[in-house]
């Protein structure tokens, strides 16, 4: 619905520009009727087209259209004194811009949208970039692309193991190691040498290890030396570490420096893969798994190692503005007593979580490795969990994890998407 101010402006309409908005048409019919020629006369080039309301902006751009709040668009201006870009810092004193304000002129070039406001002060947008950072636009965009995959997807891809001195030495080397490691959620290095020290150079060329209450590298055997079931020989099922974290690790670097026994192998399935699932087969699942927070429990009294981690979140986690999931939760082992919501949920719950549990049970979608001296994986924990099965003999694997963010931002660094 239009409202009575309004006005369309056409992109390079002569004599359009630098309308002021209290002197608009009485009918808007001709412009319309001018828009559509527009387009029909020009499809390649995008068309942008503008309107206003009484407190945003509505910019068609392309196939875009944007509403622009008059407050976010002074808040966001890019000029020098609004702006430092030498810092990528915001200098504007938000808390000081007018709540009512509005522009006093609006126009619109080929690439750019011009806006005078009250008191003179002029801020200019690139229409791509507005196409590109409204939320409209970017409400559009993945922000982590992903390939889910079961085991014959993963296996068919044939995801390449990094040689270690390529990923050491290079940055092609680093760059398609987490290339894989971004789409996949696992990545594997191979021909290191197979000690805790070179273990940890391979982790600090990737991000600064995450210090917990394991320390910074951990080295584990059966030997039950701290309170979890992981220090024995005993089968783990699926599971995503640290869960009682109120942020749970981002990255877990595991290498077998030795293993002379049977079994152990280690079992990897994608999260995001099952989560999918069950959002195509009941969506009230997901829904549900996304929006109950359940807490998650460390309790430990084992020789000298005294620790009580509690972590509150939901099994999914999703982005609010565009659904995307970006982290699972799930350890049934360390899962704490469920009392965050009232009897009529609970069972709801339960089904929602057997269905996830299904999907990641099911055979297809498991990936089973035998990690072997020399070869490290690295598994994104908020999204592919990992298991293992017991096992008999000597085993020694060490590792650590990583932080989320210095991950992604060795990433982009690179010029990856993350
Ligand atoms: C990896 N490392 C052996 C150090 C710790 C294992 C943590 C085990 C815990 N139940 C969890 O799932 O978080
Ligand atoms: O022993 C293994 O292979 C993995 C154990 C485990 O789940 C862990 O350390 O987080
Ligand atoms: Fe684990």
């Amino acid at each position: 619905m239009w409202c009575q101010r309004l006005v369309w402006l056409l992109r390079g309409q002569r004599g359009s520009t630098g309308r002021r908005w209290p002197q608009l048409p009485r009918d808007p019919e001709p412009v319309l009727a001018a828009l559509a020629r527009c387009h029909s006369t020009a499809p390649a080039s995008p068309c942008c087209a503008w309107q206003l309301h009484q407190d945003h902006l509505e910019l068609r751009y392309g196939s875009t259209v944007m509403r622009l709040d008059f407050v976010w668009l002074r808040d966001h201006c890019r000029s020098a004194s609004c702006y430092n870009a030498k810092t990528s810092q915001r200098s504007l004193d938000t808390a000081s811009v007018d709540l009512g304000i509005q522009p006093q002129a609006v126009r619109v070039d080929d690439t750019t949208l011009f806006l005078t406001w009250p008191d003179g002060h002029v801020t200019r947008y690139g229409l791509e970039w507005l196409a590109k950072n409204s939320y409209e636009g970017q409400k559009q965009q993945v922000m982590h692309p992903r390939i889910l995959w079961n085991a014959e997807i993963y296996r068919q891809a044939q995801v390449p193991s990094i040689d270690c001195r390529s990923f050491l030495e290079t940055d092609e080397g680093l760059k398609e190691f987490l290339q894989n490691f971004l789409l996949y959620g696992i990545a594997f290095v191979e021909n290191v040498t197979p000690t805790k020290e070179d273990t940890k150079i391979l982790a600090e060329r990737v991000s600064i290890i995450r210090e917990t209450i394991y320390g910074r590298m951990w080295y584990f055997t059966s030997d039950f030396s701290r309170g979890d079931t992981a220090y024995t020989k005993l089968a783990l099922d699926r599971h995503t570490d640290t869960t009682y974290f109120q942020e749970p690790c981002g990255i877990q670097v595991f290498h077998c420096l030795k293993h002379e026994g049977t079994g152990g192998r280690t079992l990897l399935v994608d999260g995001f893969h099952a989560a999918e699932q069950v959002l195509r087969q009941a969506p009230e699942h997901f829904e549900l798994l996304a929006k109950v927070p359940l807490k998650h429990e460390y309790v430990e009294n084992v020789g000298g190692c005294h620790n009580h981690m509690i972590g509150v979140g939901p099994v999914l986690n999703v982005y609010p503005w565009n659904n995307e999931l970006y982290l699972i939760r799930y350890n049934n082992y360390d899962r704490a007593v469920f009392n965050t919501v009232p009897h009529d949920v609970v069972r709801r719950w339960y089904h929602a979580h057997r269905a996830l549990t299904t999907e990641l049970r099911r055979p297809d979608n498991e990936l089973w490795v035998k990690l072997k001296p020399g070869k490290a994986l690295f598994v994104d924990n908020w999204r592919v969990l990992h298991g293992r099965e017991a096992f008999t003999g000597y085993r020694q694997l060490c590792g650590c994890y990583l932080t989320r963010d210095d991950v992604l931002n060795t990433a982009r660094l690179l010029g990856l998407q993350a």
